[in-house]
């Protein structure tokens, strides 16, 4: 969200804001407590209405969406609104805390999760589209997993109805739609013909990218048309697709992605059907009968075992040099060269100390407990037990790692993060050779900056550190967000990727691959 702070944010009767936990191209989302209970904790999330209208959108839209979304939020597996106001300048939502986090960032790229994982996300994502379509006559259409948020017990809840619209009238009469917006990769085929569509059959459709993206980790194609090879493949051959993409998946689970992605919508199974599929009707050994999570602790496990970063010199090399020509000058993140637009600039975190990513300890009760009595020990081996704690940490090493069974549980921990105890000087070349690599322009160079502040500011005063990057994915799309430098304790910095816009897999994919680069200075767990 640009152009404010937050002493600019409205004050709300009877609940305290705190720490920054989220941040959209519009809004930005604080946790908070009731005054009179703390212990009832919420998120709030800030519309900046003026960023909206710069983007086109009119109040009408921005407040439609709360509207629609509070009609329709009586299901466990929809995030609830709790309340929301208009200001001359805001609109804020009060809405329950999904202390789980965003699912997209549990998704390994190119691996996905564990099929009884995405079976269980399917199943709750049947059931909330089956409360939406046939008791509130909503479609969402814009299903996908940057829309999907985790309660403590890792339960699915659908959230963002910026698109949602009601396709029963009171009389019973279907209404169609006929505009094109969406998210591109889940868009169902008929969205992009240019004619009248069945928006609840569009959700069916998202669902089945959704479960593919799940299985593998990739979307099955970029766009659902038949200039695009993926597609055009799936098509000329009837859904009975075995390669590429296709290939990781099992032959039991591909029956039900061939019925949902059906480009025909009147051949296309409907909610009702999907609720009679194996698939659904499969008993999990972690859900209850209502399909809630009854096991949260397996339902981590098994979510949290398919996330890893490789730092080997296998990894690294296949990284740098590039089989085609043997240069080191390559890497398959992106396709084109960077634009004038592409940018990598590093700033002092002025307007938002608190942002995203710099309050996100290790979620653990007893770390500051753990510093303050260990200090018999090496410092460097204090900093890597007390990241022993933080599962972000622990994917760079979790497969001997036996401290990584017990952080098994939900939290909203960015898992796009590392650790370091090297010095900026150290660190910032490293990211600069890096960001070059991924074909990121760096304007201006980060060290000189660096030291400019670091002048001006004193070294403590320096961070939170800030590092815009603007580029684009493989596909030409257009890929934000921060990368945030903050100091835990001492020279323990902890350095945080946020997505702000973009693919999200994408945004893994880049993270990974700075680190990678970076993995002379990352801290690693014991
Ligand atoms: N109820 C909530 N509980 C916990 N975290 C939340 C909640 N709502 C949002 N967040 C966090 O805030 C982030 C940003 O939320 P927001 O709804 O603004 O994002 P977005 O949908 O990505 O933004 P955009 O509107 O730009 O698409 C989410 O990715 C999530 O991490």
């Amino acid at each position: 969200m640009s152009g404010i702070d937050d002493t600019s944010l409205p004050a709300i009767k009877d609940v305290v804001i705190g720490e920054t936990i989220g941040q959209g191209a519009f809004a930005c989302v604080k946790n908070a407590y009731l005054k009179v209970d703390p212990s009832v904790v919420i998120a709030v999330k800030f519309v900046h209405i003026p960023t909206c209208k710069q983007f086109g959108l009119t109040e009408k839209d921005v407040v439609g969406e709360i509207i629609l979304h509070s009609k329709c939020c009586n299901h466990a597996n929809i995030l609830r609104v709790i309340d929301c106001n208009i200001t001359r300048d805001h609109l804020w939502i009060a809405m329950e805390m999904a202390d789980g986090g965003d699912l997209f960032d549990k998704i390994e790229p190119d691996v996905g999760v564990d099929y009884e994982v995405a079976q269980f996300y399917f199943q709750q994502l049947v059931n909330a589209i089956t409360y939406l379509h046939l008791e509130c006559h909503i479609a969402h259409r814009d299903i996908k997993p940057e829309n999907i948020l985790l309660d403590k017990n890792g339960n699915l809840k659908l959230a963002d109805f910026g698109l949602a619209s009601r396709f029963k009238r009171r009389d019973g009469t279907l209404r169609l739609s006929s505009d094109q917006r969406g998210s591109p990769q889940y868009m169902a085929p008929e969205v992009l013909m240019g004619v009248k569509y069945h928006p609840e059959k569009t959700d069916v459709w998202s669902v089945g990218v959704l479960v593919f993206v799940l299985l593998t980790g990739e979307v099955p194609w970029e766009l659902p048309i038949r200039t695009d090879e993926n597609f055009e493949e799936f098509i000329r051959n009837e859904g009975n697709i075995t390669m590429g993409r296709w290939a990781s998946i099992e032959f039991r689970h591909l029956n039900l992605l061939r019925k949902i992605l059906q480009p025909d919508p009147s051949k296309r199974a409907t909610i009702q059907d999907l609720r009679k599929h194996p698939w659904f009707l499969n008993q999990l050994s972690f859900a209850n009968s209502e399909g809630l999570c009854s096991n949260p602790a397996l339902l981590a496990k098994k979510l949290f075992s398919n996330l890893r970063v490789s730092l080997s010199d296998d990894e690294y090399m296949r990284f740098t040099q590039d089989p085609l020509t043997g240069t080191g000058q390559s890497i398959d993140f992106r396709a084109t060269q960077p634009a004038d637009s592409d940018y990598a600039g590093l700033q002092h975190d002025t307007l938002n100390l608190d942002a995203v990513g710099c309050t996100q300890k290790p979620y653990t009760q007893n770390t500051t407990e753990l510093l303050r009595n260990d200090l018999t020990t090496s410092q460097s081996s204090r900093w890597t037990r007390f990241i022993n704690t933080d599962i972000a940490a622990l994917q760079f090493c979790h497969k001997n790692n036996p401290s990584f069974a017990s952080q098994f549980r939900f939290n909203p921990i960015r898992l796009t993060k590392f650790y370091s105890v090297q010095e900026m000087e150290v660190i910032l070349p490293l990211f600069e050779q890096a960001l070059r690599f991924a074909k990121i322009n760096i304007k201006p160079d980060l060290l000189s900056d660096f030291l400019n502040l670091k002048s001006s500011l004193g070294y403590e005063g320096v961070f939170p550190l800030v590092i815009n990057i603007r580029t684009q994915d493989a596909r030409g799309s257009k890929l934000n967000g921060v990368i945030i430098i903050k100091i835990v304790r001492e020279n323990l910095k902890s350095i945080s990727f946020e997505r702000k816009a973009g693919d999200p897999l994408d945004w893994r994919r880049l993270f990974k691959k700075v680190a990678l680069f970076c993995r002379e200075v990352i801290l690693v767990p014991d």
